[in-house]
């Protein structure tokens, strides 16, 4: 079975007169999970649970497989790194220079060499206090910091806010070294359909402060499709997984189903022709699956 690197279980947080949660998640090691829902939904609420930066009102999150702790221990704290929404108010004042070096002292495997690559690669200048870069440039510096760091859990919240192309570019690249090998895991709150394609294994999606589940993206991608089929017969409330029919004409009939490969085994066995197939588009997935068509 699959370790798990975090679990959230029963967790619930009042934020105004919202609720997120209950919150029943278990993260696997090893893979890019992407965070996606509206404005609001509670993603940076579950990352900064996760973080203690926020704690909750109910339940518990366990880290690393450690189920009896209330807290995260110091060598887990060391094993984290986050690219949060927003830069930390007590770092602002310090130079990057200065931001790194503290950084450096506390995380045990701190990578200068490949801090300094990344840095030179992004350009962000080094002599210059935080709250002086760019938005763009202290993105640049947090990821640089976050991947230098060489943490077992990296977690990124909205990490390509306010980068160029270029820069978002290299960001993927380095996401996907970063997860060579198996050990690491990434949890990555985002907006961007584009980033979700490029990296995530996995999908957990968030609507109004409520879990609508975790899905494997390329699970998603393979059965969430429109298939127009030879038929005169009105069969589609007895097709798997249909979200929505269409009769096209009399004898074609255009189906979207959540569930085509269980499809593709009922039509074979009712001697029905499939004529053409469209795998969706992950926005479009999305939209429906915010819309609250669960996938299988
Ligand atoms: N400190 C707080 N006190 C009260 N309510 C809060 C607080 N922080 C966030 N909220 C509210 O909690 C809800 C969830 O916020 P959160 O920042 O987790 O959402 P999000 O999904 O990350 O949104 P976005 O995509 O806009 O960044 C929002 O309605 C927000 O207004």
């Amino acid at each position: 079975m699959e370790q798990t690197v975090i679990e959230y279980r029963g967790v619930r947080k009042h934020r105004g007169r919202k609720m997120i949660g209950p919150i029943d998640l278990r993260i696997p090691k090893g893979y890019v999970i992407a965070i996606v829902g509206e404005n609001g939904s509670g993603k940076s609420t579950m990352m900064n649970m996760l973080m203690q930066m926020v704690i909750p009102d109910e339940g518990e999150i366990s880290w690393f497989g450690q189920g009896e702790l209330k807290e995260m221990t110091t060598e887990m704290k060391q094993q984290i790194a986050f690219v949060p929404e927003q830069t930390s108010p007590e770092e602002n004042r310090w130079t990057v220079d200065q931001a790194v070096k503290f950084r450096s002292y506390w995380y045990p495997d701190w990578d200068s060499a490949y801090y300094e690559q990344l840095m030179d690669r992004f350009g962000v200048p080094r002599d210059v206090k935080l709250r002086k870069l760019s938005k763009g440039e202290q993105r640049k510096f947090e990821i640089a910091a976050a991947l230098a760091a060489r943490p077992k859990l990296l977690l990124l919240d909205e990490p390509s806010s306010g980068l160029d192309p270029f820069a978002w570019k290299m960001m993927i690249d380095e996401l996907r070294l970063f997860m060579q090998g198996g050990e690491t895991t990434i949890v990555m709150n985002t907006h961007i359909v584009d980033e979700v394609k490029k990296l995530a294994d996995y999908i957990v999606m968030i609507h109004q402060g409520q879990l609508m589940g975790m899905a494997e993206k390329d699970s998603l991608l393979d059965n969430w499709k429109e298939v127009w089929l030879s038929t005169e017969e009105e069969i589609a409330d007895d097709l798997p997984g249909v979200v929505s029919w269409q009769r096209e004409t009399s004898t074609i009939l255009r189906v979207l189903t959540t569930e085509c490969q269980a499809l593709e085994h009922t039509l074979h066995e009712a001697d029905i022709q499939m004529l053409k197939m469209r795998g969706l588009e992950l926005d479009e997935v999305l939209s429906l699956w915010i819309q609250g068509h669960k996938p299988a």
